[in-house]
């Protein structure tokens, strides 16, 4: 990837978190040994390890530099800072009306918990970057945005979707026909900016900025940045904090996966939740990418389902969504009021056709 011309503005994150906090201890997996067959039995065996445990997990060496990355999130930070609110409008998402994740989430759309609604932006792209136009601010950097996405999915998702496979004992190209970077599909780049809240918010929420969830595409890529405050349930029930390893991502399934491999591997709930005190008062500049599988798909599980252990389907396979019909009745529904809570009041559950969808606080 080139990092050269036009010149951007440098981003400067919050510097890391003082504070001793109780981090998950999740596996880095080092893609450089993915090359030879030997390197990749053991990434296989580490990631199905990595994916039974916590759900999470660290990818290192994944190909671009520290210093590529560190020009990825000056870029990201272009639509979100540089971006007139008039203009932003314009290029509004409207993900309740559409389904879709394309242009912008502005601050405010979700609902949080007591009548508070979220601090956060977005300003997402499909894969196919030309199935819509970007603001003019974004518009120079289109060209190294295009290979961004594609060192994401074809380097990093692709290898990924591999070892997941293998890690079953099931042949590795399984889940590659349908995460096609050519095929219409929802995959996307997402560059996200959380602002600092009022202590009214901060109590009413109970700290919670962005609620418990699955993710709802295959793989989630997150490029790794300093503010501690994305946490996820472990297994002994706790939430605990991801940690920031400088210039590697951060992976997770979501329910696409889950529901495709019958349950073998899951989707792990994650949230975000104020920073320490430390970091108390600054942004916090996100850079995903958010892969699923082509729209066209059925998500129940793949035919060779009954050659392994486990079977926790959640759904009869004949009432299997397509991945269109789900990411639009997941994005939809996310964050209106029509949850509702279950009988203590600490998950909200929704129904996206026959699929049952729990949001934790
Ligand atoms: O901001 C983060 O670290 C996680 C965001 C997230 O979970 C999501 O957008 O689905
Ligand atoms: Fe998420």
């Amino acid at each position: 990837m080139t990092i050269a011309a036009p010149p951007v503005p440098h981003y400067v994150p919050a510097p890391r978190a003082s504070e001793e906090l109780e981090y998950a201890d999740l596996a880095v997996i080092d893609l450089a040994k993915f090359g030879t067959p030997e390197g990749k039995a053991k990434l296989a065996a580490e990631v199905r390890a990595a994916m039974k445990d916590k759900g999470f997990f660290y990818v290192i060496n994944h190909g671009l530099t520290q210093e590529q990355t560190d020009r990825v999130f000056d870029i990201a930070n272009i639509p979100l800072a540089q971006v007139s609110d008039e203009e932003k409008m314009k290029y509004d998402g409207k993900m309740q009306q559409t389904g879709s994740y394309q242009g912008y989430k502005p601050r405010q759309y979700w609902q949080i918990d007591n009548g508070v609604r979220d601090q956060i932006e977005h300003y997402n792209m499909n894969k196919n970057l030309q199935r819509k136009d970007h603001p003019e601010a974004l518009r120079p950097y289109l060209g190294q945005l295009h290979e961004f996405i594609k060192h994401n999915h074809f380097n990093i998702l692709h290898p990924l979707l591999k070892l997941l496979a293998l890690g079953m004992g099931i042949q590795e190209d399984i889940f590659i026909p349908f995460h096609n970077f050519d095929a219409r599909g929802e995959t996307f780049l997402r560059f996200m900016k959380y602002y600092p809240r009022t202590e009214d918010d901060e109590q009413k929420t109970k700290n919670v900025w962005l609620k418990g969830h699955t993710d709802f595409g295959s793989v989630s890529i997150l490029w790794s940045q300093p503010v501690a405050a994305l946490q996820l349930i472990c297994p002994d029930g706790k939430w605990r904090y991801v940690s920031h390893i400088p210039n590697a991502l951060v992976i997770n399934a979501g329910d696409a996966l889950e529901f495709l491999t019958a349950g073998f591997y899951r989707a792990t709930i994650h949230r975000v939740v104020q920073p320490p005190p430390s970091q108390c008062g600054h942004e916090r500049l996100g850079v995903f990418y958010f892969a699923m599988p082509d729209d066209d798909l059925a998500l129940r599980p793949l035919p060779i389902a009954g050659k392994w252990p486990v079977d926790q389907r959640r759904f009869a396979d004949e009432d299997a969504p397509t991945m269109e019909e789900y990411r639009k009745g997941r994005i939809v529904a996310y964050g209106n009021s029509e949850t509702k809570k279950d009988g203590e009041g600490k998950v909200e559950v929704q129904m996206i056709g026959k699929v049952l969808v729990r949001h934790y606080n």
